[in-house]
Protein backbone atom coordinates (compact mmCIF):
# COMPACT_ATOMS: atom_id res chain seq x y z
CA UNK A 1 0.00 0.00 0.00
CA UNK A 2 1.54 3.19 -0.90
CA UNK A 3 1.40 6.33 1.04
CA UNK A 4 -0.37 9.54 0.03
CA UNK A 5 0.23 13.23 -0.26
CA UNK A 6 -1.67 15.55 2.20
CA UNK A 7 -2.51 17.70 -0.01
CA UNK A 8 -3.64 15.15 -3.08
CA UNK A 9 -7.18 14.31 -0.31
CA UNK A 10 -9.05 11.34 -1.01
CA UNK A 11 -12.62 11.32 -1.92
CA UNK A 12 -14.67 10.06 1.04
CA UNK A 13 -16.43 7.38 -0.55
CA UNK A 14 -12.42 5.50 -2.16
CA UNK A 15 -11.46 5.76 1.46
CA UNK A 16 -14.27 3.56 2.98
CA UNK A 17 -14.12 1.62 -0.20
CA UNK A 18 -10.29 0.94 -0.13
CA UNK A 19 -9.41 1.25 3.59
CA UNK A 20 -10.14 -2.66 4.35
CA UNK A 21 -7.96 -3.96 7.22
CA UNK A 22 -8.33 -7.53 8.12
CA UNK A 23 -8.90 -7.80 11.71
CA UNK A 24 -11.96 -8.91 13.14
CA UNK A 25 -12.64 -9.99 16.59
CA UNK A 26 -13.03 -13.13 18.16
CA UNK A 27 -16.20 -14.79 19.14
CA UNK A 28 -17.81 -15.19 22.29
CA UNK A 29 -21.46 -17.27 23.76
CA UNK A 30 -23.31 -15.14 25.17
CA UNK A 31 -27.30 -15.05 26.92
CA UNK A 32 -30.06 -13.53 24.96
CA UNK A 33 -30.41 -10.82 28.06
CA UNK A 34 -26.76 -9.65 27.32
CA UNK A 35 -27.40 -9.60 23.30
CA UNK A 36 -28.85 -6.29 22.48
CA UNK A 37 -26.51 -4.82 20.00
CA UNK A 38 -24.61 -7.89 19.77
CA UNK A 39 -23.22 -9.23 16.49
CA UNK A 40 -24.12 -12.91 15.73
CA UNK A 41 -21.10 -14.58 14.08
CA UNK A 42 -23.03 -16.62 11.44
CA UNK A 43 -26.87 -16.82 11.23
CA UNK A 44 -28.79 -17.81 14.04
CA UNK A 45 -31.13 -20.62 13.07
CA UNK A 46 -34.24 -22.19 14.51
CA UNK A 47 -34.71 -25.68 15.56
CA UNK A 48 -38.23 -25.91 15.49
CA UNK A 49 -41.63 -24.01 13.42
CA UNK A 50 -43.12 -21.55 15.14
CA UNK A 51 -45.84 -20.94 16.34
CA UNK A 52 -45.29 -24.57 16.08
CA UNK A 53 -49.45 -25.68 15.66
CA UNK A 54 -52.21 -24.50 13.21
CA UNK A 55 -53.68 -21.06 15.96
CA UNK A 56 -56.49 -19.19 15.68
CA UNK A 57 -56.20 -15.26 15.47
CA UNK A 58 -59.11 -14.38 16.45
CA UNK A 59 -62.13 -15.05 19.18
CA UNK A 60 -64.82 -17.10 17.79
CA UNK A 61 -65.68 -20.52 16.49
CA UNK A 62 -63.40 -23.25 14.40
CA UNK A 63 -65.12 -24.64 11.54
CA UNK A 64 -64.81 -26.55 8.49
CA UNK A 65 -65.04 -23.80 5.78
CA UNK A 66 -66.76 -25.81 3.55
CA UNK A 67 -69.43 -26.00 6.05
CA UNK A 68 -70.29 -22.57 5.36
CA UNK A 69 -70.26 -21.34 1.89
CA UNK A 70 -73.15 -19.39 0.77
CA UNK A 71 -74.10 -18.47 4.07
CA UNK A 72 -75.59 -15.12 4.94
CA UNK A 73 -77.81 -13.07 6.88
CA UNK A 74 -80.89 -14.12 5.14
CA UNK A 75 -79.56 -17.69 4.81
CA UNK A 76 -77.09 -18.51 8.07
CA UNK A 77 -75.50 -21.82 8.06
CA UNK A 78 -76.55 -23.65 11.45
CA UNK A 79 -73.51 -25.33 13.21
CA UNK A 80 -73.65 -27.44 16.73
CA UNK A 81 -70.80 -26.30 19.30
CA UNK A 82 -69.40 -29.31 20.23
CA UNK A 83 -67.11 -27.42 23.27
CA UNK A 84 -64.32 -25.05 23.47
CA UNK A 85 -60.26 -24.68 23.35
CA UNK A 86 -58.48 -24.00 26.47
CA UNK A 87 -55.84 -21.52 25.64
CA UNK A 88 -52.17 -23.22 26.28
CA UNK A 89 -53.77 -26.77 25.74
CA UNK A 90 -54.27 -29.10 22.79
CA UNK A 91 -57.64 -28.77 21.54
CA UNK A 92 -59.85 -31.77 23.06
CA UNK A 93 -62.84 -31.90 20.90
CA UNK A 94 -62.50 -32.09 17.19
CA UNK A 95 -64.47 -29.85 14.22
CA UNK A 96 -66.78 -32.73 12.30
CA UNK A 97 -69.46 -32.13 9.54
CA UNK A 98 -71.93 -29.44 10.48
CA UNK A 99 -70.01 -28.72 14.21
CA UNK A 100 -67.90 -25.71 15.53
CA UNK A 101 -65.65 -25.47 18.56
CA UNK A 102 -65.51 -21.83 19.88
CA UNK A 103 -61.63 -20.84 20.61
CA UNK A 104 -60.20 -17.91 21.88
CA UNK A 105 -57.28 -15.88 19.66
CA UNK A 106 -54.25 -17.56 19.79
CA UNK A 107 -55.55 -21.01 20.79
CA UNK A 108 -54.51 -24.39 18.87
CA UNK A 109 -56.68 -25.16 15.97
CA UNK A 110 -58.99 -28.46 16.65
CA UNK A 111 -58.55 -31.56 14.57
CA UNK A 112 -60.38 -31.08 11.74
CA UNK A 113 -61.29 -27.18 11.47
CA UNK A 114 -59.57 -25.47 8.70
CA UNK A 115 -60.91 -21.72 9.40
CA UNK A 116 -62.49 -19.51 12.08
CA UNK A 117 -65.58 -17.65 12.02
CA UNK A 118 -64.80 -14.48 14.21
CA UNK A 119 -67.58 -14.32 17.14
CA UNK A 120 -69.26 -11.38 15.64
CA UNK A 121 -70.65 -12.88 12.67
CA UNK A 122 -72.15 -15.49 14.53
CA UNK A 123 -75.36 -15.46 16.66
CA UNK A 124 -75.90 -17.88 19.17
CA UNK A 125 -79.69 -19.36 18.49
CA UNK A 126 -80.16 -21.55 21.12
CA UNK A 127 -77.70 -23.14 23.93
CA UNK A 128 -75.08 -25.17 21.77
CA UNK A 129 -76.39 -23.59 18.21
CA UNK A 130 -74.94 -21.06 16.44
CA UNK A 131 -75.68 -19.21 12.80
CA UNK A 132 -72.79 -17.82 11.10
CA UNK A 133 -74.05 -15.18 8.72
CA UNK A 134 -70.73 -15.07 6.68
CA UNK A 135 -69.00 -17.65 4.96
CA UNK A 136 -64.67 -17.72 5.93
CA UNK A 137 -62.42 -19.63 3.55
CA UNK A 138 -60.00 -22.15 4.28
CA UNK A 139 -57.52 -20.59 6.69
CA UNK A 140 -59.48 -17.54 7.60
CA UNK A 141 -58.94 -16.62 11.20
CA UNK A 142 -55.98 -19.10 11.33
CA UNK A 143 -52.03 -18.98 11.55
CA UNK A 144 -50.12 -21.85 10.01
CA UNK A 145 -48.00 -24.30 12.41
CA UNK A 146 -44.73 -22.78 10.37
CA UNK A 147 -45.98 -19.19 9.44
CA UNK A 148 -44.33 -17.67 12.08
CA UNK A 149 -40.87 -19.26 11.05
CA UNK A 150 -40.08 -22.61 9.62
CA UNK A 151 -37.71 -25.24 10.68
CA UNK A 152 -34.31 -24.33 9.98
CA UNK A 153 -35.33 -20.17 9.21
CA UNK A 154 -32.99 -17.79 9.91
CA UNK A 155 -34.08 -15.96 13.12
CA UNK A 156 -31.68 -13.41 12.86
CA UNK A 157 -28.65 -13.16 10.05
CA UNK A 158 -24.82 -12.95 11.11
CA UNK A 159 -23.47 -9.44 11.11
CA UNK A 160 -26.90 -7.16 11.99
CA UNK A 161 -26.56 -6.12 15.06
CA UNK A 162 -29.67 -8.07 17.51
CA UNK A 163 -32.42 -5.73 17.61
CA UNK A 164 -35.23 -5.67 20.29
CA UNK A 165 -37.32 -7.47 17.88
CA UNK A 166 -34.57 -10.27 17.36
CA UNK A 167 -33.93 -10.79 20.90
CA UNK A 168 -38.16 -11.65 20.99
CA UNK A 169 -37.74 -13.67 18.12
CA UNK A 170 -34.76 -15.82 19.70
CA UNK A 171 -37.19 -16.25 23.33
CA UNK A 172 -40.06 -17.31 20.89
CA UNK A 173 -37.81 -19.98 19.54
CA UNK A 174 -36.37 -21.31 22.31
CA UNK A 175 -32.63 -19.87 21.72
CA UNK A 176 -31.21 -19.01 25.10
CA UNK A 177 -27.82 -17.61 23.68
CA UNK A 178 -25.87 -16.11 20.89
CA UNK A 179 -22.65 -16.81 19.40
CA UNK A 180 -21.30 -13.12 18.72
CA UNK A 181 -18.15 -10.83 17.64
CA UNK A 182 -16.03 -10.00 20.94
CA UNK A 183 -16.98 -6.15 21.22
CA UNK A 184 -14.12 -4.46 19.14
CA UNK A 185 -11.78 -2.70 22.05
CA UNK A 186 -10.93 0.80 19.96
CA UNK A 187 -7.82 2.44 21.94
CA UNK A 188 -8.38 6.29 21.93
CA UNK A 189 -5.44 8.60 21.86
CA UNK A 190 -5.23 12.58 22.65
CA UNK A 191 -2.02 14.68 21.63
CA UNK A 192 -1.26 17.63 22.11
CA UNK A 193 1.27 19.66 24.98
CA UNK A 194 -1.94 22.19 25.55
CA UNK A 195 -4.43 19.65 26.25
CA UNK A 196 -5.35 18.53 30.00
CA UNK A 197 -7.45 16.46 31.41
CA UNK A 198 -11.39 17.06 31.64
CA UNK A 199 -10.60 16.96 35.53
CA UNK A 200 -8.37 20.06 35.39
CA UNK A 201 -10.05 22.66 37.43
CA UNK A 202 -8.17 25.55 36.42
CA UNK A 203 -6.75 26.15 32.70
CA UNK A 204 -4.01 28.45 31.92
CA UNK A 205 -4.30 30.46 29.21
CA UNK A 206 -3.77 27.97 26.20
CA UNK A 207 -4.92 24.87 27.99
CA UNK A 208 -7.98 23.02 26.59
CA UNK A 209 -9.46 20.02 28.52
CA UNK A 210 -9.48 17.08 26.63
CA UNK A 211 -13.21 17.03 24.79
CA UNK A 212 -12.16 14.77 21.85
CA UNK A 213 -11.69 11.37 23.77
CA UNK A 214 -14.58 12.02 26.09
CA UNK A 215 -16.85 12.25 22.35
CA UNK A 216 -15.23 9.57 20.81
CA UNK A 217 -15.82 6.99 23.64
CA UNK A 218 -19.18 7.88 23.38
CA UNK A 219 -19.17 7.05 19.32
CA UNK A 220 -17.16 4.14 19.74
CA UNK A 221 -20.26 2.68 22.03
CA UNK A 222 -22.54 3.30 19.76
CA UNK A 223 -20.71 1.90 17.12
CA UNK A 224 -20.66 -1.73 19.04
CA UNK A 225 -17.07 -1.42 20.68
CA UNK A 226 -15.35 -0.77 23.80
CA UNK A 227 -13.77 2.44 24.42
CA UNK A 228 -9.84 1.93 25.53
CA UNK A 229 -9.24 5.45 26.54
CA UNK A 230 -4.70 5.93 26.03
CA UNK A 231 -4.51 9.37 27.89
CA UNK A 232 -3.06 12.11 26.26
CA UNK A 233 0.63 12.33 25.18
CA UNK A 234 2.36 15.34 24.66
CA UNK A 235 4.37 16.75 21.58
CA UNK A 236 6.75 14.34 21.40
CA UNK A 237 7.48 11.87 18.42
CA UNK A 238 9.01 9.20 20.62
CA UNK A 239 6.46 9.06 23.19
CA UNK A 240 3.72 9.18 20.52
CA UNK A 241 5.34 5.85 18.66
CA UNK A 242 5.62 3.86 21.91
CA UNK A 243 1.55 5.05 23.02
CA UNK A 244 0.50 4.02 19.25
CA UNK A 245 2.74 0.93 19.22
CA UNK A 246 1.24 -0.31 22.61
CA UNK A 247 -2.13 0.31 21.82
CA UNK A 248 -2.15 -1.34 18.25
CA UNK A 249 -1.07 -4.58 20.13
CA UNK A 250 -3.59 -4.24 22.75
CA UNK A 251 -6.80 -2.73 20.85
CA UNK A 252 -8.57 -3.94 17.52
CA UNK A 253 -8.80 -0.08 16.45
CA UNK A 254 -6.54 2.48 16.98
CA UNK A 255 -8.24 6.09 17.08
CA UNK A 256 -5.34 9.17 17.52
CA UNK A 257 -6.74 12.75 17.51
CA UNK A 258 -4.73 15.64 16.64
CA UNK A 259 -1.05 16.59 15.36
CA UNK A 260 -1.85 15.27 11.66
CA UNK A 261 -2.11 18.62 9.72
CA UNK A 262 0.78 20.49 8.34
CA UNK A 263 2.56 22.34 11.32
CA UNK A 264 5.90 21.86 13.01
CA UNK A 265 4.74 20.20 16.15
CA UNK A 266 2.51 17.55 13.71
CA UNK A 267 4.16 14.26 14.69
CA UNK A 268 0.99 11.60 13.99
CA UNK A 269 2.51 10.81 10.60
CA UNK A 270 5.67 10.01 11.34
CA UNK A 271 4.33 8.01 14.58
CA UNK A 272 2.21 5.98 12.66
CA UNK A 273 4.75 5.19 9.79
CA UNK A 274 7.12 3.83 12.82
CA UNK A 275 4.38 1.36 13.37
CA UNK A 276 5.37 -0.33 10.18
CA UNK A 277 3.51 -2.34 7.34
CA UNK A 278 1.46 -1.95 5.23
CA UNK A 279 1.58 1.64 7.04
CA UNK A 280 -0.06 4.90 5.92
CA UNK A 281 -3.13 4.46 3.80
CA UNK A 282 -4.08 8.11 2.99
CA UNK A 283 -3.20 11.07 4.50
CA UNK A 284 -6.19 13.98 3.84
CA UNK A 285 -9.86 13.23 3.04
CA UNK A 286 -11.87 15.50 1.07
CA UNK A 287 -13.98 16.17 3.23
CA UNK A 288 -15.18 19.59 5.12
CA UNK A 289 -14.55 19.74 8.32
CA UNK A 290 -12.16 16.60 8.78
CA UNK A 291 -9.27 17.29 5.87
CA UNK A 292 -6.43 16.34 7.75
CA UNK A 293 -7.53 13.28 8.84
CA UNK A 294 -5.03 9.42 8.11
CA UNK A 295 -5.88 6.10 7.72
CA UNK A 296 -2.92 3.63 8.38
CA UNK A 297 -2.55 0.22 9.67
CA UNK A 298 -0.25 -1.72 11.69
CA UNK A 299 -0.13 -4.75 10.70
CA UNK A 300 -4.40 -5.87 10.41
CA UNK A 301 -5.04 -2.99 12.78
CA UNK A 302 -6.72 0.34 11.62
CA UNK A 303 -5.36 3.31 12.89
CA UNK A 304 -7.49 6.30 12.44
CA UNK A 305 -5.57 9.62 12.61
CA UNK A 306 -8.46 12.27 13.65
CA UNK A 307 -7.90 16.66 12.96
CA UNK A 308 -7.24 18.10 16.43
CA UNK A 309 -9.99 20.15 16.41
CA UNK A 310 -13.12 18.48 18.44
CA UNK A 311 -15.65 19.12 15.97
CA UNK A 312 -14.04 18.02 12.73
CA UNK A 313 -12.91 15.02 14.75
CA UNK A 314 -16.41 13.81 15.37
CA UNK A 315 -17.82 14.45 11.85
CA UNK A 316 -15.00 12.32 10.37
CA UNK A 317 -15.36 9.70 13.27
CA UNK A 318 -19.30 9.27 12.74
CA UNK A 319 -18.60 9.12 8.88
CA UNK A 320 -15.80 7.03 8.55
CA UNK A 321 -14.55 5.66 11.74
CA UNK A 322 -17.86 4.30 13.14
CA UNK A 323 -18.15 1.98 9.93
CA UNK A 324 -14.58 1.05 10.43
CA UNK A 325 -14.42 -0.01 14.06
CA UNK A 326 -18.38 -1.71 13.25
CA UNK A 327 -16.11 -3.74 10.21
CA UNK A 328 -13.64 -5.01 12.88
CA UNK A 329 -16.54 -6.17 15.17
CA UNK A 330 -18.02 -8.12 12.01
CA UNK A 331 -20.84 -6.12 11.42
CA UNK A 332 -22.00 -6.76 7.64
CA UNK A 333 -25.32 -5.01 7.60
CA UNK A 334 -24.53 -1.94 9.45
CA UNK A 335 -27.91 0.07 11.04
CA UNK A 336 -29.82 2.76 8.93
CA UNK A 337 -29.10 6.23 10.69
CA UNK A 338 -32.32 7.60 11.38
CA UNK A 339 -33.16 11.03 8.83
CA UNK A 340 -35.81 12.91 7.92
CA UNK A 341 -36.48 15.08 4.84
CA UNK A 342 -36.24 18.64 4.96
CA UNK A 343 -36.72 22.42 3.37
CA UNK A 344 -32.99 23.78 3.69
CA UNK A 345 -33.67 27.32 4.85
CA UNK A 346 -30.54 28.96 2.90
CA UNK A 347 -28.03 28.05 0.35
CA UNK A 348 -25.02 26.28 1.05
CA UNK A 349 -21.70 26.28 -1.15
CA UNK A 350 -19.93 23.70 -1.01
CA UNK A 351 -16.30 23.22 -3.41
CA UNK A 352 -16.83 20.02 -6.45
CA UNK A 353 -14.78 17.30 -5.54
CA UNK A 354 -15.13 17.27 -1.67
CA UNK A 355 -17.54 16.43 0.49
CA UNK A 356 -19.46 18.71 2.95
CA UNK A 357 -20.98 18.28 6.20
CA UNK A 358 -23.14 20.76 7.28
CA UNK A 359 -24.90 21.11 10.62
CA UNK A 360 -28.48 21.63 10.96
CA UNK A 361 -31.17 22.45 13.11
CA UNK A 362 -34.61 21.30 11.98
CA UNK A 363 -37.53 23.28 12.80
CA UNK A 364 -40.85 23.21 11.35
CA UNK A 365 -39.62 21.01 8.26
CA UNK A 366 -37.04 23.10 7.30
CA UNK A 367 -33.28 22.53 7.49
CA UNK A 368 -31.53 25.64 9.26
CA UNK A 369 -27.63 25.28 8.72
CA UNK A 370 -25.36 26.08 10.96
CA UNK A 371 -22.28 28.40 10.54
CA UNK A 372 -19.00 28.98 12.56
CA UNK A 373 -15.41 27.33 12.92
CA UNK A 374 -14.76 23.76 13.27
CA UNK A 375 -12.78 24.87 16.79
CA UNK A 376 -16.55 25.15 18.34
CA UNK A 377 -17.51 22.36 19.84
CA UNK A 378 -21.00 23.97 20.35
CA UNK A 379 -22.05 23.62 16.81
CA UNK A 380 -22.44 19.80 17.16
CA UNK A 381 -24.26 20.27 20.47
CA UNK A 382 -26.94 22.64 19.10
CA UNK A 383 -27.44 20.99 15.94
CA UNK A 384 -29.92 18.02 15.43
CA UNK A 385 -28.45 16.53 12.50
CA UNK A 386 -26.35 17.14 9.22
CA UNK A 387 -26.90 17.29 5.67
CA UNK A 388 -24.07 15.66 3.36
CA UNK A 389 -22.94 17.86 0.25
CA UNK A 390 -21.72 15.07 -2.17
CA UNK A 391 -18.43 15.04 -4.11
CA UNK A 392 -20.30 16.17 -7.79
CA UNK A 393 -22.34 18.94 -6.27
CA UNK A 394 -21.22 22.74 -5.92
CA UNK A 395 -23.89 23.70 -3.18
CA UNK A 396 -27.10 23.33 -2.41
CA UNK A 397 -29.84 25.75 -3.14
CA UNK A 398 -32.76 27.18 -0.11
CA UNK A 399 -36.14 25.30 -0.66
CA UNK A 400 -34.18 22.23 -1.88
CA UNK A 401 -35.36 19.40 -0.51
CA UNK A 402 -32.47 17.68 1.92
CA UNK A 403 -32.20 14.16 3.87
CA UNK A 404 -31.20 15.30 6.95
CA UNK A 405 -28.95 12.34 9.14
CA UNK A 406 -30.62 13.16 12.91
CA UNK A 407 -28.38 12.49 16.08
CA UNK A 408 -30.01 10.24 18.40
N1 LIG B 1 -1.48 25.69 7.53
C1 LIG B 1 -2.53 24.92 7.79
N2 LIG B 1 -3.03 24.93 9.02
C2 LIG B 1 -4.08 24.18 9.32
C3 LIG B 1 -4.68 23.38 8.32
C4 LIG B 1 -4.12 23.36 7.03
O1 LIG B 1 -4.59 22.68 6.11
N3 LIG B 1 -3.03 24.15 6.82
N4 LIG B 1 -5.79 22.65 8.65
C5 LIG B 1 -6.59 23.14 9.76
C6 LIG B 1 -7.58 22.17 10.11
S1 LIG B 1 -8.87 22.00 9.04
C7 LIG B 1 -7.56 21.50 11.31
S2 LIG B 1 -8.87 20.47 11.73
C8 LIG B 1 -6.45 21.60 12.22
C9 LIG B 1 -6.04 20.18 12.59
O2 LIG B 1 -4.75 20.14 12.94
P1 LIG B 1 -4.16 18.95 13.76
O3 LIG B 1 -4.86 17.70 13.44
O4 LIG B 1 -2.71 18.97 13.54
O5 LIG B 1 -4.55 19.31 15.26
P2 LIG B 1 -3.85 20.33 16.29
O6 LIG B 1 -3.25 21.45 15.54
O7 LIG B 1 -3.05 19.58 17.21
O8 LIG B 1 -5.15 20.84 17.04
C10 LIG B 1 -6.10 21.64 16.44
C11 LIG B 1 -6.95 22.31 17.51
O9 LIG B 1 -7.69 21.34 18.24
C12 LIG B 1 -7.41 21.43 19.63
N5 LIG B 1 -7.42 20.07 20.20
C13 LIG B 1 -6.59 19.08 19.87
N6 LIG B 1 -6.89 17.99 20.58
C14 LIG B 1 -7.93 18.29 21.37
C15 LIG B 1 -8.69 17.55 22.33
N7 LIG B 1 -8.41 16.27 22.57
N8 LIG B 1 -9.69 18.18 22.95
C16 LIG B 1 -9.97 19.48 22.70
N9 LIG B 1 -9.29 20.23 21.78
C17 LIG B 1 -8.27 19.65 21.14
C18 LIG B 1 -6.05 22.02 19.71
O10 LIG B 1 -5.83 22.64 20.93
C19 LIG B 1 -6.09 23.01 18.55
O11 LIG B 1 -6.76 24.19 18.94
O12 LIG B 1 -5.37 22.28 11.66
C20 LIG B 1 -5.75 23.51 10.99
N10 LIG B 1 -4.59 24.18 10.61
O1 LIG C 1 -10.77 19.78 8.86
MO1 LIG C 1 -10.58 20.97 9.97
O2 LIG C 1 -10.84 19.41 10.51
O3 LIG C 1 -11.77 21.60 8.82
O4 LIG C 1 -11.49 21.78 11.08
Amino acid sequence: MSGREFFTALPVSEALAGFRPGRRTGTERVGRADALGRVPASAVTSRTALPGFTRSTVDGFAVRAADTHGASEALPAYFEVAGSVRMGAPAAVAVGHGTAVAVPTGAALPEGADAVLMVEHTQQTMPGMIEASRPVAVGDGTVRADEDVAADDVLAPAGRPLRAQDLGLLAAAGTGDVVVRAKPRVGIVSTGDEVVPPETEQLLAGQVRDATASALAGLVIDAGGIPCPRGIVPDDAGVLTRTLEKAAQECDVVVVSAGSSVGARDETVAAVEALGEPGVFCHGLAIKPGKPTLLAQAGEVPVIGLPGNPLSALVVFRLVGVPIVRRVGGVTLPPAEPSTTAELARRVASAAGRLDVVQVRVQDGRAVPLFGASALLSLLTTADGYVVIDESATGLDEGQHVTVTLYR
